[in-house]
């Protein structure tokens, strides 16, 4: 899976964000985001459980295609979207991880920490992660798994 293998994506994306620091890393993921499309700010002020709930919610409900979480690890965020049914948060720290995650997970929320990535680094994993538009269609059936784990409806 080399460079070649990235495509670009046609139309402009809405992004959801949040972070629940401010720092060089999420403003320049921010930058580049906002060069690549719409970004929807959510939950600014709120804790990080709030923060990656609310950007999962912004993907799911249909405000956003998909979603960037942060904080300082990039964990609590990614755990916290991930509690949102339908959400296939992603923690990447280096862009092999990002493509991969696109392509065999279709994740749709990438979460990345704002303390343990430079800047350009951050904004590199971004890219990997929003040049992969499409799934690898060998992996439908295990992506499709993931939603039969999800609790279903409280029973009546
Ligand atoms: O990385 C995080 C969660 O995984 C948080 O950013 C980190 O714990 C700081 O949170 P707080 O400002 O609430 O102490």
């Amino acid at each position: 899976m080399g460079r070649a293998a990235y495509r670009p994506y046609a139309g402009r994306v809405r992004i959801a964000f949040g972070a629940d620091d401010d720092n060089e890393v999420t403003r320049a993921v921010v930058g580049y985001l906002s060069e690549l499309g719409e970004v929807v700010r959510v939950g600014a002020a709120e804790p990080w459980p709030e923060i990656g709930a609310g950007v999962g919610r912004a993907v799911v409900e249909g405000r956003a295609d998909y979603g960037v979480v942060m904080c300082w690890t990039g964990t609590g965020t990614a755990i916290a979207a991930n509690k949102v049914p339908g959400v296939r948060a992603a923690l990447a720290w280096e862009p092999w991880i990002a493509t991969g995650a696109r392509l065999w997970n279709d994740a749709n929320v990438l979460a990345l920490s704002l303390k343990r990535l430079a800047p350009d680094v951050a904004v590199e994993v971004a890219r990997a992660f929003f040049a992969t538009p499409q799934p690898d269609p060998d992996e439908a059936g295990n992506i499709a798994r993931l939603s039969t784990l999800e609790p279903g409806p409280d029973p009546a």
